[in-house]
């Protein structure tokens, strides 16, 4: 698990640092407020449910994190949000899913944009994902790479958690972003 979750970190951020890079910084940027400590790996398992196919596994969200790689078994049900439309990724054990997160759009100026996935339930096959959250330390903030036009207010991964706890709780479901606009 250690090895995986090492490579997985790896990989995490390589693809950040490009990611980064292509919007003309330091590839490090993100790199350097990430934190091995809050960076973690979720296994998912999702039961056969055979009462009804529309079931979810996993609720409509986006991740709150910068990045999400993701790897799927062969059985299928992740499905994102495109152009306001459910489109179902295919399954293979053999590829990864690399998501955006909301502090990646944040961090971004909204350049990259987290992507609101679900999973729906499987009638008869059990389902397993793992995925690698790349996460920065509670305390560092997350900000913009850009100076002007600025559409999120600066917060710390900290104040992030809290508010879409608090939300969840109060409201019974996270608001995201939107909750740190400027305007
Ligand atoms: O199981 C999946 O395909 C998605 C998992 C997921 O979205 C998550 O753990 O946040
Ligand atoms: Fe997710």
């Amino acid at each position: 698990m250690e090895v995986f979750a090492g490579a997985m970190a790896n990989l995490a951020e390589l693809l950040a640092g490009i990611l980064v890079n292509n919007l003309g910084y330091r590839k490090e940027a993100l790199q350097d407020i990430c934190d091995s400590s809050t960076c973690f790996l979720r296994l998912n398992r999702y039961p056969a449910c055979p009462i009804s196919p529309e079931m979810f596994g996993l609720v409509p969200h986006t991740d709150s994190d910068f990045l999400t790689i993701l790897s799927q078994d062969e059985v299928g049900g992740l499905q994102l949000l495109k152009d306001s439309k459910w489109v179902a990724v295919k399954p293979n054990q053999d590829a990864l899913i690399v998501n955006i997160g909301d502090l990646f759009q944040a961090w971004s100026n909204d350049v990259y944009k987290s992507v609101e996935h679900k999973v729906m339930a499987n009638e008869k096959r059990e389902r397993y994902s793992i995925a690698y959250f790349m996460c920065p330390s509670y305390d560092s903030l997350i900000g913009s790479c850009r100076s002007q036009s600025l559409i999120y207010r600066n917060f710390t991964f900290r104040d992030y958690r809290n508010q879409v706890q608090q939300d969840v709780q109060k409201l019974g479901h996270k608001v995201g972003l939107s909750r740190f606009l400027l305007r």
